[in-house]
């Protein structure tokens, strides 16, 4: 049953990968000199084939009628298929995809995954068999050592995670949304301002890149903490972005093949290590404004309405502990930051090779909103081709092709398939935004797929068919992302105010590289710059400042 080298297929996709690219422990894109990793691979070999076979034959593959696992790629002995999910796992997952059908199987170490590429599996398994298919695995890393056992984006299905569940709900549901827009709405505003400001006018390029961040990171503080930074200079600005980086670049969902080899958990890795120092970096940070409020709210001081004092209020009727506030708030803003700054990066790394797109925006800005005001809320359902705009980057560019995986909490037998409990379900997103059957030339950036497309993402997906839901970005069942709300909506106001304001143009000498990212779990463009040309003389007086000359 070992995975075997000679096997063709294995041969086709190693030949595909450079050596130094296949790795053994931690973070897949940094190198590994290659005799280390023959030797690493030789030790790993021979110490762990007994423990290894013994967990690997711990669960039946078939069940009580002799329906056996889906069939997929034979990987290495021990590794399985982790060296080839490196650089760009989500191809590998694309190409085996064309192998083998929408539903097969992946060994990585000892831990069974099944990659779904079909809309119709994913809601048969994930949404309407919510109740087997809404776990997580405790990934090593991310699960137990960066968040402890805690954090509701890890957290297995269990009461802990229906109650962070519920709390986070009560902050990110509708009516709480339109309740903060106002905060979400100042913030899209101050990132135009930033934009013009510091690209004087459009007279010198600028990297978009912190402008994001700080809009995101702002948006998040105020829900969390009740209070914002003022500027991208502002301390707590990098120490977040920071953190929110390092989680993407230690947590991604096939990255670690320390959480996939048991055995290696007893042994200190780098890995580990940036582990341990994410998770107290994460409780001294956002734990300490915690504590921070705490303390403001006991000297009888006005706090404003947010998740850490909702969390202060309820802690002894939740039973929450210092630490799992710490975790929650973390995961908001990990969960809430990059994300949508990444969708912001994407759209600015890929319009300003779309003047034609840019163009056709701009008409139907001035047609409908004008030149005297911004964009709002409300003209979102008067602006389809803009709405299209921004549901095609999100189609181009998933920040999480891979998703946050699902676990079966039960075994499952779904059209004569054996999924056994504790296997890894994975959505495979690239593919199903590929699919050319859903998305005509998919390789294309082509808002005009979504133009009679005016549903919001929570209402897509919720539609009966899941073939004409918009993208997967945000998952799928009972994890489905509980942010969706707020993301469109910063995400709405920031792109669309940008294209109000802004001509946007690439520099002849740095062209910007779609296919290099920044990023393991979540990606965001490799930093690049761009010129902001403003559109016309009343940017600056409706963004309440002095026109600056070019
Ligand atoms: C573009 C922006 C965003 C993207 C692409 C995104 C994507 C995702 C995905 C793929 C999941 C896993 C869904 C699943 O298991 O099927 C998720 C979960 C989650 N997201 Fe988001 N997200 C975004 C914004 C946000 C925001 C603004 C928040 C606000 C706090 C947030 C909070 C969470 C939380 C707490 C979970 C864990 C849910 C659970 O496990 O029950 N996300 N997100």
């Amino acid at each position: 049953m070992f995975r075997c080298l000679s096997d063709p297929a294995m041969d086709n996709i190693t030949d595909s990968i450079p050596p130094s690219r296949i790795l053994v422990f931690g973070a897949l894109r940094a190198p590994l000199n290659l005799n280390t990793w023959l030797l690493t691979f030789a030790v790993t070999t021979v110490a762990a084939l007994c423990l290894f076979s013994a967990s690997f034959f711990g669960s039946s593959l078939f069940d009580k009628d002799g329906n056996s696992i889906p069939a997929g790629p034979k990987g290495l002995p021990i590794l399985g298929s982790f060296p080839f999910l490196t650089q760009y796992p989500e191809l590998t997952l694309d190409r085996w995809a064309k192998k083998f059908g929408d539903l097969y199987s992946v060994w990585l170490g000892n831990q069974l995954f099944v990659i779904v590429s079909s809309p119709a599996i994913v809601k048969d398994l994930i949404v309407t068999n919510g109740a087997v298919f809404s776990s997580r695995k405790e990934m090593f890393i991310k699960s137990q050592t960066v968040f402890a056992g805690r954090g509701i984006t890890a957290t297995p299905y269990n009461d802990r995670w229906r109650k962070h569940r519920r709390i986070a709900t009560n902050w990110l549901n509708q009516r709480a949304v339109d309740s903060y827009t106002p905060i979400l709405d100042r913030e899209a505003t101050v990132l135009v301002k930033s934009m013009y400001q510091q690209s004087h006018a459009g007279a010198v390029p600028i990297n978009p890149q912190p402008h994001a961040g700080r809009a995101s990171l702002n948006n998040m503080l105020s829900i969390v903490f009740g209070f914002r930074t003022d500027s991208i200079y502002h301390p707590l600005v990098g120490q977040a972005l920071r953190l929110s980086r390092e989680f993407m670049n230690v947590t991604g969902p096939v990255s670690n093949l320390v959480d996939f080899i048991p055995w290696m958990q007893k042994f200190p890795t780098p890995m580990r290590s940036r582990g341990q120092k994410l998770h107290q970096d994460l409780v001294d940070t956002y734990g300490g404004l915690i504590k921070d409020i705490e303390h403001r709210m006991r000297m009888g001081a006005a706090v404003p309405d947010c998740l850490a004092k909702t969390m202060l209020d309820t802690e002894e009727e939740e039973e929450l502990d210092h630490l799992d506030m710490a975790i929650l708030a973390s995961a908001f803003m990990i969960g809430g930051v990059e994300t949508t700054a990444a969708i912001m990066q994407w759209f600015s790394a890929l319009i300003p090779a779309h003047p034609e797109i840019q163009m056709k925006a701009h008409e139907e800005l001035d047609r409908v909103v004008g030149r005297e005001r911004l964009p709002t809320v409300d003209d979102e359902k008067n602006l389809p081709y803009c709405h299209a705009i921004i549901k095609e980057v999100e189609r181009c560019h998933n920040p999480f092709w891979l998703g946050t995986p699902h676990v079966a909490s039960h075994d499952f037998t779904y059209r004569d398939q054996f999924i056994p409990k504790d296997t890894v379900v994975v959505l495979n997103t690239w593919t199903m935004h590929h699919d050319p059957s859903r998305h005509t030339d998919p390789d294309d950036f082509s808002p005009e797929r979504y133009i009679r497309d005016s549903l919001t993402a929570a209402d897509s997906a919720n539609l009966a068919d899941p073939y004409q839901r918009d993208h997967w970005m945000f998952g799928a069942g009972r994890r489905i992302c509980p942010g969706m709300i707020v993301a469109e909506r910063e995400i709405w106001l920031t792109i669309s105010r940008m294209l109000w304001a802004f001509t946007m143009e690439s520099l002849p000498d740095e062209p910007i590289d779609l296919k290099e990212y920044d990023g393991l779990s979540g990606r965001s463009p490799v930093p690049f710059r761009i010129n902001l040309i403003p559109r016309h003389p009343n940017v600056a007086k409706v963004l309440g400042m002095e026109e600056t000359p070019p």
